[in-house]
C-alpha cells in the first residue's frame, strides 16, 4: 500500500543545505501496523510530513513515495487535496494544535465530514455521535457541545481519532499520539486507536520514541537514527536478536522490569 524508496529531505538555507533524511526506504502492506521508532530528531515526523507533502517550504525532497501505486509527489493540487481528505489521516501529538479553541467539538467533526465527504450536516451530526461512541465516549451529547478547553487531553485525543477514522482512510499516520497524555490515559487512548484500526481494517504507520509501545501495536518496526532506517524487524526479532547497536541500545535503555508486551507480531 505504501512504498517509500530512497527518500531524502534537505532543508535549504541561503547558501547551504542540510540533509535530514538520507535515503529512507520501507514498505507498509495493506492492513499492517508498522512502527517508526527512534529518538527525538531522528527524522520520524519529517518522514510523515513527506507522505502528506507538508514538508517545510525551504526543503527539497527526492526519492519516491507511492500510495497504492500513485506517486504522491507527482500529484497536482486537487488530487493531493482529495488524498489528504479521503485516503490518509493524521493523528498528531497535541490535539490542541488540531482543534479550534473557539468552536465546539461538534463543529470540528461535522465540518470535517461535510468538507471531506460531502455529508449533509444532519447526517454528519448523527455520524459524529456514532464516531464518538466508537472511540469509547459515553456522554456523547455533552462532548459534542463542549469546547476543547472543557475536555481532558485524553478526551480530546479520542475526538481527534474519531475525526481521523470518519472517512475510513486507507492509511492512518499516528505521530506520537499519546506522548502528551498521562500514563493511564495513554494506555486507554492507545487501546482505542488499536481497536479502531482493527475494526476498520486500516493500515497504520505509527511514529514513537517508545519501542515498547510500538511493539504492543505494530506488526513490524523500523528503527530510525539520524535520518536513516538502521534496522527493520518484527517485535520479537528486535527483542531477541537485535542486529544494530542502536537497536540494542534502545532495548537496553528500556525501564528495568518492564516485560515486553504480547502484541504486534506476536499476536495470535
Ligand atoms: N523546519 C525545519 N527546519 C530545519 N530543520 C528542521 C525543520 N523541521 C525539522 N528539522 C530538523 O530535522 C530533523 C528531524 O526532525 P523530525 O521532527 O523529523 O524528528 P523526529 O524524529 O520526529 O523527532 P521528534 O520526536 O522530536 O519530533 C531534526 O534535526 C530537526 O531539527
Amino acid at each position: 500500500m505504501l512504498t517509500i524508496r530512497d527518500l531524502t529531505v534537505s532543508i535549504t538555507g541561503r547558501r547551504t543545505a542540510v540533509e535530514i533524511l538520507h535515503g529512507v526506504s520501507f514498505d507498509v502492506e495493506k492492513g499492517e501496523a508498522v512502527g517508526l521508532v527512534g529518538e527525538s530528531g531522528s527524522g520520524k515526523s519529517m518522514t510523515l510530513r513527506s507522505i502528506l507533502r507538508t514538508e517545510p517550504s525551504n526543503s527539497r525532497t527526492t526519492g519516491q513515495i507511492l500510495l497504492d501505486g500513485i506517486d504522491v509527489h507527482a500529484l497536482r493540487a486537487e488530487p493531493l487535496r482529495r488524498m489528504r481528505a479521503n485516503d490518509v489521516s493524521m493523528i498528531a501529538q497535541n490535539p490542541h494544535a488540531v482543534l479550534n479553541p473557539v468552536l465546539p467539538i461538534e463543529r470540528y467533526l461535522i465540518e470535517g465530514m461535510h468538507d471531506a465527504q460531502g455529508l449533509p450536516v444532519r447526517d454528519a451530526r448523527r455520524r459524529a455521535g456514532e464516531l464518538l461512541e466508537q472511540v469509547g465516549i459515553d456522554a456523547v451529547d455533552r462532548v459534542l457541545r463542549s469546547y476543547p478547553h472543557q475536555l481532558s487531553g485524553g478526551m480530546l485525543q479520542r475526538v481527534v481519532i474519531a475525526g481521523a477514522i470518519a472517512g475510513k482512510p486507507k492509511l492512518m499516520l499516528a505521530d506520537e499520539p499519546t506522548t502528551a497524555l498521562d500514563v493511564t490515559t495513554q494506555a486507554e487512548v492507545m487501546a482505542i486507536l488499536d481497536d479502531c484500526r482493527r475494526d476498520l481494517g486500516m493500515t497504520m504507520l505509527f511514529v514513537t520514541h517508545d519501542l515498547d509501545l510500538a511493539a504492543a501495536v505494530c506488526d513490524r518496526i523500523n528503527v530510525m537514527k539520524d535520518g536513516v532506517i538502521v534496522e527493520t524487524g518484527v517485535p520479537a526479532q528486535l527483542r531477541d536478536d537485535p542486529q544494530h547497536p542502536y537497536t540494542k541500545l534502545l532495548m537496553d535503555s528500556r525501564p528495568a522490569g518492564l516485560s515486553w508486551p504480547a502484541g504486534g507480531g506476536e499476536r495470535a
